[in-house]
């Protein structure tokens, strides 16, 4: 079991939560909960676009509010808590991870495509020259074996990350599969490891806790379970799982409870549940990010998310790939019409 002071948090809601308020963030709501979270002792805040820096596209769905303006009202907000900004390299630029770590962010997550870690290079190494600390991001991990993940993670490892993450996009791993890739990353690498994962399954809290047992240090969630999807492991639960294990976070659990019901319900636009679409993504192993882009797709086509999300999982379509989503609702449509 992991020593009683290693895990350290990262709270994603004001990022993987922008995917479920469809990138709606306002200035004065992230003031709020990054005040909060930082009253609550969360080490580590991250604040960007749900697709990262840069992601305010018509691809990903425009932002409401500039995320630069987001990040500098986060910044201004705590004193505790560093700031993380998410990188996916071709979505966000060099110039992008400048601007953020001017701004004040102090933790670069550069995420990749769990087989293309190479494409991180250089945004790994400029966030280490700027003074950052670093993670790497694997997104969409359960695509691939233990063995895959290892050699993806060591490329992470080699280009300057202090930190790599095994990362659940789909929501799609078991609690045995969690435990494989863990031990087989902590054997092979010498910076931490950290577990994200969506709760699509039910299983982000067993997964994290499988991940945890395994040796992962840093792990993810999001407060009310705000992220995409059905959301994140749900943070201020995790706290008081934690807490009842006696594994120290350093996070006030009344804090962390009350910023879940007084400032992060109030922006949720829907409950965080697990509805027949995010049990979907899990079970057919997609990017928890195509939920609200599948559902608009299958308005404008009048076909069934659910039909959308299943052939996206035969496909094996990848974060990037958010055209094909039209595309198939556009196909299935086409099917439905020449079947009757
Ligand atoms: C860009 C994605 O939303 C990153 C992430 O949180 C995931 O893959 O999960
Ligand atoms: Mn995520």
């Amino acid at each position: 079991m992991t020593k009683e002071t290693d895990i350290k948090i990262t709270e994603v809601a004001l990022r993987d939560g922008s995917h479920a308020i469809s990138h709606q963030y306002t200035v004065e709501q992230v003031t709020a909960a990054a005040k909060a979270l930082d009253d609550a002792r969360v080490p580590y805040i991250e604040v960007a676009h749900g697709d990262g820096l840069g992601g305010s596209s018509l691809q990903y769905g425009f932002s409401k509010t500039d995320e630069f303006k987001l990040i500098e009202a986060a910044v201004s907000a705590t004193d505790f808590s560093k700031i993380a900004v998410l990188l996916l390299p071709g979505i966000g630029t060099i110039e992008d991870l400048k601007e953020a770590a001017a701004l004040g962010a102090n933790m670069a997550r550069v995420a990749t495509h769990v087989t293309e870690a190479d494409v991180s290079e250089q945004h790994l190494q400029t966030a280490k020259e700027l003074g950052m600390e670093t993670v790497g991001f694997l997104m969409m991990s359960h695509m691939v074996s233990a063995e895959k993940l290892v050699e993806q993670a060591k490329l992470m490892e080699s280009y300057g990350a202090d930190t790599v993450y095994v990362v659940d996009s789909a929501g799609a791993f078991l609690p045995h599969q969690v435990k494989e890739r863990i031990k087989a990353l902590r054997e092979a690498l010498s910076v931490n490891i950290g577990f994200h994962g969506h709760n699509n399954l039910s299983l982000a809290m067993g997964n994290t806790l499988a991940a945890i047992e395994e040796g992962a240090t840093r792990i993810d969630g999001s407060i009310r379970c705000l992220g995409a999807g059905a959301g994140n492991t749900q943070t201020e639960v995790l706290i008081g799982v934690l807490d009842r294990m006696e594994i120290e976070t350093g996070i006030d659990l009344y804090k962390i409870m009350d910023v879940a019901e007084d400032i992060i319900a109030p922006i949720l636009q829907k409950p965080q549940e697990i509805d027949r679409d995010s049990l979907t993504l899990g079970y057919a192993g997609v990017y928890s990010s195509f939920l609200l882009h599948a559902n608009r797709a299958a308005e404008k086509f009048s076909v069934e998310s659910r039909d959308i999300l299943i052939e996206l999982g035969k496909r094996e379509i990848i974060g990037g790939q958010e055209d094909m989503i039209i595309d198939v609702a556009a196909e299935l449509a086409e099917t439905n019409k020449t079947s009757v």
